[in-house]
């Protein structure tokens, strides 16, 4: 059996299930059930129920794994949290085969408090990465990853709005991505078991590149990315996503380049934001490093500390591309 063969089954149920909660929510959102973190991004009821039902898959089959999650259960305790807890808790049991009480379902989503490290095994999980976007009813995913000794080795990307196919005519949507470090990544469809290896974008010249950037330009500056497109002689329009749902159209061919550019020099990227999209455009023969052209280090707690940014690109561009991202964002 190959390495990591069991954790790639139970992560790839996790994130299908997960997804399930999503779309489940998805289909019948409504507005109360928003409610505002202290961070102000929104929270849903199925942020909560999807990191439930992924930390207690995770936890049948590897009870001593640590994970990381986003979100913590705060908000469904105590009577405040009476109404939105009954939504969560019933949300979660359809698609769990051993329902689970209050308790269970609060100790579960709490299981992800774990603050991370450089030693050993855990698991990192973003339950709703692209909030924004799924409230939008546009793209978001399910991420989770498995890091070890502080490197990224399995990942999982569900994508329940994302066309199987850019190129196709037809529309069907939901696909999932699957990587193991040193396997290759691969995309299967919701509607199948079937899995395809996907690659980037063979190229060599970066005025022929598309790149891809937030639609949130609170994440990710608009300006400085079309400054950047502009010194490469890009002229596609940039294509807008939210989500690791960029990582993964970069990783199998739609687009070439992803900039995640520092609105303020403060913010931490999160781990859970990136570690699955990492693997998956690794695997797929992409670079990933930060504006600072470092590797991207996930052995230092919760948030990549030692980061600041994003560049995802083929190794052909990527000189160009950084000392373009370069000239603009540090002015060099
Ligand atoms: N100032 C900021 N800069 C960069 N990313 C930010 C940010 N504020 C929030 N985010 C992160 O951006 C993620 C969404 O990224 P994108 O814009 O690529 O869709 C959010 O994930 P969640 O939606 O899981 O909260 C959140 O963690
Ligand atoms: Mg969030
Ligand atoms: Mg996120
Ligand atoms: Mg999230």
């Amino acid at each position: 059996m190959s390495v990591l063969a069991v954790e790639r089954a139970v992560a790839i149920n996790a994130v299908l299930r997960a997804s399930k909660v999503c779309q489940k929510v998805f289909q019948s959102l409504v507005t109360s059930d928003t409610v505002i973190k202290k961070d102000r991004s929104p929270v849903t009821v199925a942020d909560f129920s999807a990191q439930a039902v992924v930390n207690t898959i995770l936890y049948e089959s590897f009870p001593n794994d640590p994970i990381v999650g986003e979100e913590e259960s705060g908000s469904l305790r105590g009577d405040s949290g009476k109404e939105l807890r009954d939504k969560v808790l019933s949300l979660t049991n359809t698609v769990l085969d051993t329902p689970l009480g209050d308790k269970e379902l609060l100790d579960a989503i709490d299981r992800g408090s774990y603050p991370g490290g450089s030693h050993g095994r855990m698991w990192t999980i973003d339950p709703i990465d692209g909030t924004m976007g799924f409230l939008r009813g546009e793209q978001f995913c399910v991420g989770l990853a498995l890091i070890i000794d502080g490197d990224v080795h399995l990942s999982v990307l569900g994508c329940p709005n994302l066309p199987v196919d850019f190129k196709s005519s037809e529309i069907e949507r939901g696909c999932l991505f699957v990587a193991v470090k040193g396997q290759g990544a691969f995309q299967r469809n919701f509607s199948s078991t079937e899995e395809t290896q996907i690659h980037m974008a063979d190229i060599s010249s970066p005025s022929a590149a598309s790149f891809c950037e937030s639609v949130v330009p609170a994440h990710s500056s608009h300006k400085e990315a079309a400054e950047i497109a502009s010194l490469l002689g890009i002229t596609k329009p940039p294509l807008r996503l939210d989500s690791m749902c960029k990582y993964s159209t970069v990783a199998r061919g739609d687009a070439d380049i992803y900039l995640r550019l520092p609105v303020s020099m403060d913010y931490e990227e999160n781990i859970w934001d990136h570690a699955p999209g990492y693997l998956v455009v690794k695997e797929a023969g992409g670079i990933v490093t930060d504006i600072y052209n470092k590797p991207l280090d996930f052995s230092l707690g919760r948030t990549l500390k030692a980061n600041k940014g994003i560049v995802v690109m083929h190794s052909k561009i990527h000189g160009q591309v950084i000392d373009a991202v370069q000239k603009v964002v540090l002015k060099q």
